[in-house]
């Protein structure tokens, strides 16, 4: 089992959010100095050379570095989505995951501050045992799957666009369908998501 987890895997992070909660683009929110969203890519490369970023506008993060990582440009879904929103995490991540070539796939958000590489880079050391009827790998808590911070496999890409074709929106819903194969997690506190300005003044 020595296959090298760089062609198996690639990581898609999640840009393309309306922030109201925080009031601004939390993608360019700087932590330590470092903008999230660059510290997020960091931490995605790290575990693979495959980063991509999806988001309906990269002219916004153009002047961030970001080494090895790919803007996917997200496009409006459909007739019926062609005013200028955002249509969500989960079409935001279908359209990334049509891109990929690896069986697997790393899904970040972009409002992860506290990443631990090491965790991360564990985690990708197991996905050669997982079950193989298991569409993702992922962290379970009290409020239920956590779905921006895991593991999917690239051939649930046809049952995620017909959950999405029906008008499905939500990650809980969808993975309630599904076989997920859980993830460990010590440190819950890796999770932390920065969504408000309070938030935000705990991580400062
Ligand atoms: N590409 C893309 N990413 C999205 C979209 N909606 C949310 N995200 C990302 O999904 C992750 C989680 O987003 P949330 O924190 O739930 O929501 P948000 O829309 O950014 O912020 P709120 O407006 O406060 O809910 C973040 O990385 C967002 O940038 C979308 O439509 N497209
Ligand atoms: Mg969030």
């Amino acid at each position: 089992m020595s296959r090298n987890h760089n062609s198996l895997l690639s990581a898609i992070v999640l840009a393309g959010g309306k922030s109201s909660r925080m009031g601004k683009d939390k993608a360019l929110i700087s932590i330590g100095g470092i903008p999230l969203l660059q510290l997020v890519c960091s931490v995605a490369a790290g575990c693979t050379d495959h980063v991509y970023v999806v988001t309906p506008w990269p002219e916004r993060y153009q002047d961030l570095i970001l080494p090895n990582c790919q803007f996917i440009r997200e496009l409006p879904f459909s007739s019926s989505s062609l005013h200028f929103s955002t249509q969500g995490p989960m079409v935001g991540f279908a359209q990334g995951l049509s891109q990929v070539q690896t069986d697997w796939v790393l899904l970040l958000a972009c409002d992860l501050p506290r990443l631990q590489v090491e965790i991360l880079t564990a985690w990708t050391t197991e996905l050669n045992y997982v079950e193989d009827e298991a569409i993702a790998t992922l962290v379970h808590h009290t409020k239920g799957w956590e779905p921006l911070c895991g593991f999917y496999r690239r051939r649930c890409l046809p049952q995620l666009l017909e959950f999405i074709n029906q008008g499905g929106r939500s990650f809980q819903k969808w993975l309630n369908q599904q076989p997920i194969h859980v993830l460990s997690l010590r440190t819950p506190e890796m999770l932390f998501n920065c969504n408000t300005p309070e938030d935000l003044a705990l991580v400062k």
